[in-house]
């Protein structure tokens, strides 16, 4: 079928402190939608099941550590870009070992809901912003 786009599957996860806040994380220069804000995450292994990706993309992006049962979906992403389409579970995360830090070279900031939408984003994660309004 013609303009047929690969779905691409990515799990992030809005991590939030015990201030309410939301831990956003900057793309970096040189990747794709370099230096727009994004939740942690990122694509599945072969094999891996939501959870188990996103447990890990948080232990290798921000050195913090957190199991299945942490980890509540919230809703979700679905967004066509130019050659995919982009389907993004977003989970909530409250409870996680350790202080998240920038493990590959990216900056951090935790944002309040309400103020989520003075940072830039890409497009698929502005329907969300709602969501997490309503939850916190
Ligand atoms: N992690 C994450 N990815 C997002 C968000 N919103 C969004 O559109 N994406 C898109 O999801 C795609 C996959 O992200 P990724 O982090 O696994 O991959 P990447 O582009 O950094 O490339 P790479 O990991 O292959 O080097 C990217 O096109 C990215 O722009 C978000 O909030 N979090």
């Amino acid at each position: 079928m013609s303009g047929e786009r690969a779905l691409l599957v990515v799990v992030a996860c809005a991590l939030i402190d015990a201030d309410s806040r939301i831990l956003l994380s900057e793309r970096p220069t040189g990747k794709a939608l370099a230096g727009l804000w994004e939740f942690p995450g990122g694509k599945l292994d072969q094999g891996e099941t939501p959870e188990v990706a996103l447990i890990r993309e948080l232990r290798e992006e921000l050195g913090i550590e957190t199991q299945a049962a942490c980890l509540a979906p919230l809703t979700f992403a679905s967004h066509s870009y130019d050659g995919f389409h982009l389907l993004m579970p977003l989970y909530v995360c409250r409870r996680y070992q350790g202080i998240p830090t920038g493990r590959e070279g990216q900056r951090l900031k935790w944002v309040r809901a309400s103020q989520l939408r003075d940072y830039p984003m890409p497009p698929a994660d502005e329907p969300l912003i709602a969501h997490l309004v309503d939850l916190l």
